[in-house]
């Protein structure tokens, strides 16, 4: 720090070899009233000693010594130390050495001689060299300062008050373009882009003009034309009497950080925007983003359990999309699929969906997205379309072209499974003659009708098509047996036996039907609609309302079959039926008091046959109904004859049919034969099958209890062989129950059978039941049922099944 020459009280280091004339300075200078503390030294190895060791207010230095001379002590001097004060205190020096020696840098020259100048020269030496020592310092700060602008990163320029440029840094003219040359005498507006708000520069001038800095973003253009933006800080200098003498600006380019925004916040209102469902969730699958159109749709998808609302919903629905296939995405990086999601009313909502796994640096899975397009209408529309191509426009049944592709696999099905498959052709019979008579739309009317009742009668899994004009095709799948398709056939006949009214008017409707049945008729689709067609032209040749089968084999067995069928047709004209009666002993009054009704066919060529031989065809046909009801009636007027033979008749069992039992009209039948002919209703049993019951256990409940109300009780035949649960029994009005024979033969010796009897008995003893036990052969079979308890037995111990003729006799037995 240079010091106050004022103060008179300095440090003088002084380079003299004469010691005396040192002390005569020094006494000078005390003389002069300055207060003196010094130093003396003579070598230049000194001086550099003296000059590191301490602080020296002015060196007064000899000329010519003999150990060094006055030239180089101030070279030496000053390059140790630039601002110290040096002056010479000499003998006589020529001018010249004088004048080299100020431009050497010594302040002043005093003659030893004539010292009268030597103090206010030391003070000025000191007080100049504080003055230059303090402008030297400026200039160094100046000097770094503008180093400091020159190589900023942020361009810098000023103007002077007028605006105009008077210096611009090199990153102004990197960033812009323009150098000092290009801006002199323009300024600043010479950025100007036109594409800011007029406002922004009115406020800045009025900031930096009431002196304040201006902190702004400006959108500036560049030499080049280019536009940037530019965040801005412009200062007013301000001079001593408070008026501003230039600007400072110093601006930094954002561009890339302006659009980067301005790109995050275009993406957001485009992700808004977008009727795409748009998510992203976290690196472990959990959705955090979901866009507007999302929420909307996605708030259709019900969520089990959950009742938070919307937005639970739609982000719930959100995370099903990303979860399903966010493995797929991290392996393949994205990831197409369709998904489908199901909205509150049911419907599907299709989504074409795109996953995304997005990766960070370091390839580790940051977040993923996915994009879903609903393609629900075009889902819709193909639907529609294919709709349109596999089906027949008029009926909506399936065409030709999906009927064969369902037969495809059907016939596939089959061969794996090992069953059958039935192509049945059917062809209206009298479908011309309507077609022509009653016109087109009436036709078609009917076609329609044709099919919705086919469909009715069909089972679930059938397939059904219109193969064209009034030909319809079955596909009859699952099947075991061959035997089953005349069934099949005979429901489509029963299907039509009530005409169809159309336009108030009864159209009668048969078929001609051909069937060809997988594998044995043909391997393809083709072939075997074919031979099923063929065989349904040779049914129409015989006159129609009949089928063939392809099959010539099968063709012979259903002649059989239909031989049999017409002659059981006359049977009942012919009084070729007969009923036999088993007697049925109370084994505790040891009475018979029952007898069960056995159908017996009295043939004209074969003798008696079994029931078991034609009731199954009777049901097929159909014509068990009338059978049925000849045997009800036969019987009651049997046991009326009994009673008037013998005073008193047994109650008679009367077995009823499926078809019988789930007719609908049973009770007012039976109400009818027992109005008719007068038995007394507890004298009527009716017999049916734990399967009749549960084939369809509501309209069994409603029919039981038609039966209870009439009096009538009703037993279980051949208990135990179904899966009927005693717990349907307690629910059911019924009255007795027949313990299957092939429980009784296993008795007195097989354990099982045993325990089941048993068990058996004393269930439905619990449930109010009674208890008969069927095919009873053996004394010891009829004791342990005894001793198990049951009610009744019935059996070839006791007797056969025998006419009625005979039934007094076997009626007498006692057991
Ligand atoms: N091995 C052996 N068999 C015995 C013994 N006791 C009786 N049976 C036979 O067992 C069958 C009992 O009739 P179901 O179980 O109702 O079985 C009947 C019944 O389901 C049905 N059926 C008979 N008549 C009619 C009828 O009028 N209508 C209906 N829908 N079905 C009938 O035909 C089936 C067979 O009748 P059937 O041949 O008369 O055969 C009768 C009877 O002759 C015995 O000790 N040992």
């Amino acid at each position: 720090m240079a010091r106050d020459a004022s103060d008179n009280s300095w440090k003088v280091l002084m380079l003299e070899d004469n010691e005396d004339d040192a002390l005569l300075i020094v006494n000078h200078l005390e003389n002069q009233g300055c207060e003196i503390n010094w130093d003396r030294v003579e070598t230049e190895k000194d001086l550099r000693q003296r000059m590191a060791n301490s602080d020296w207010d002015i060196i007064l230095s000899d000329h010519s010594m003999p150990l060094f001379d006055g030239a180089t002590a101030l070279r030496v001097v000053r390059e140790l130390d630039p601002d110290i004060p040096f002056v010479f205190v000499s003998g006589t020096l020529g001018e010249k050495a004088a004048v080299a020696a100020i431009k050497a840098g010594a302040q002043d020259f005093i003659i030893k001689n004539d010292l009268t100048r030597l103090t206010p020269a030391v003070e000025r030496a000191i007080a100049d060299q504080a003055l230059q020592k303090q402008h030297r310092l400026a200039q160094e700060v100046l000097r770094k300062l503008s180093q400091a602008v020159e190589q900023a990163a942020d361009s810098i320029f000023i103007t002077n008050r007028e605006g105009e440029f008077e210096y611009v840094n090199p990153a102004f003219e990197q960033l812009t373009g323009y150098g000092s040359a290009g801006t002199r005498g323009h300024t600043p507006a010479l950025l100007k882009s036109h594409d800011q708000d007029p406002s922004t520069y009115a406020e800045l001038w009025q900031t930096v003009l009431s002196k304040q800095v201006y902190r702004g973003t400006l959108i500036n253009r560049k030499q080049n034309g280019e536009l940037f933006f530019e965040e801005k800080t412009i200062t007013p200098l301000v001079n001593q009497q408070g008026q501003i003498t230039h600007f400072v600006s110093t601006g930094r380019d954002i561009t890339e950080r302006v659009l980067a925004d301005e790109d995050r916040s275009r993406l957001n209102a485009i992700l808004e925007a977008t009727t795409d469902v748009v998510a992203i969730a976290d690196a472990k699958g959990k959705v955090i983003y979901l866009n507007k159109s999302g929420h909307t749709l996605l708030s259709k998808v019900p969520v089990d359990h959950d009742d938070r609302g919307a937005t639970s919903r739609a982000l719930n629905a959100a995370q099903q999309l990303i979860l399903g296939a966010l493995a797929q995405a991290e392996k393949h990086g994205v990831w197409e699929r369709e998904s489908v999601l199901k909205d509150s009313a049911g419907q599907n909502i299709y989504l074409h969906q795109v996953v995304m796994a997005h990766r960070d640096q370091s390839e580790r899975i940051a977040y993923y997205s996915t994009i879903a397009r609903n393609i629900s209408e075009r889902k819709q529309f193909e639907a529609q379309l294919q709709h349109q191509a596999t089906h027949d426009l008029l009926t909506g049944l399936a065409n030709r072209v999906l009927l064969a592709e369902q037969l495809q696999t059907e016939m596939h099905r089959a061969r794996q499974l090992n069953h059958l498959t039935a192509v049945i052709f059917l062809d209206m019979d009298n479908f011309k003659r309507v077609n022509d008579s009653l016109g087109h739309s009436i036709g078609d009317q009917l076609l329609q009708q044709v099919g919705v009742r086919l469909g009715r009668y069909i089972r679930p899994n059938d397939i059904l098509a219109r193969y064209g004009g009034d030909e319809f095709v079955i596909i009859a799948s699952d099947l075991t047996d061959v035997d089953t398709i005349p069934g099949i056939l005979d429901k489509v006949k029963r299907a039509f036996d009530r005409p169809i009214r159309i336009a108030r008017q009864d159209i009668f409707v048969s078929f001609s039907a051909g069937v060809a049945v997988y594998p044995d008729d043909g391997d393809s689709a083709e072939t075997l609609l074919r031979n099923a067609d063929s065989a349904m032209y040779q049914s129409k040749a015989i006159g129609g309302h009949s089928f063939r089968f392809y099959a010539p084999a099968m063709n012979e067995r259903q002649q059989r079959l239909l031989a049999l069928e017409s002659e059981l047709h006359r049977a009942l004209e012919r009084r070729e039926f007969v009923l036999h009666y088993q007697p049925q002993a109370n084994l505790a009054t040891g009475e018979i008091s029952g007898v069960e009704a056995l159908l017996r066919w009295n043939h004209s060529k074969r003798g008696l046959v079994a029931p078991n031989d034609f009731i199954p065809l009777l049901e097929e046909t159909g014509l068990i109904d009338e059978v049925g009801l000849w045997v009800l009636r036969q019987a009651c007027q049997d046991m009326l004859q009994l009673k008037a033979e013998y005073g008193h008749a047994p109650r008679v069992s009367v077995n009823l049919s499926a078809r019988q039992f789930s007719s609908g009209c049973l009770a007012e039948k039976v109400a009818a034969v027992l109005r008719d002919t007068r038995l007394p209703a507890e004298q009527l049993e009716l017999e049916i099958t734990e399967q009749m019951l549960i084939n369809d256990l509501e309209s069994s409940r409603s029919t039981l209890g038609a039966l209870r109300d009439l009096g009538v009780t009703v037993a279980i035949d051949d208990f135990g062989t179904g899966y009927c649960s005693l717990a349907y029994l307690k629910r059911l009005p019924l009255h007795v129950l027949k313990i299957d024979r092939t429980f009784v033969s296993g008795l007195p010796g097989d354990l099982n059978d045993l325990a089941i009897v048993e068990a058996i008995t004393l269930l439905a003893h619990k449930l109010d039941l009674q208890v008969i036990a069927e095919g009873v052969e053996t004394a010891a079979q009829l004791e342990t049922l005894r001793a198990l308890g049951c009610d009744m037995v019935q059996g070839y111990y006791l007797s056969k099944p025998v006419p009625l003729d005979k039934l007094g006799s076997a009626a007498a037995l006692t057991v």
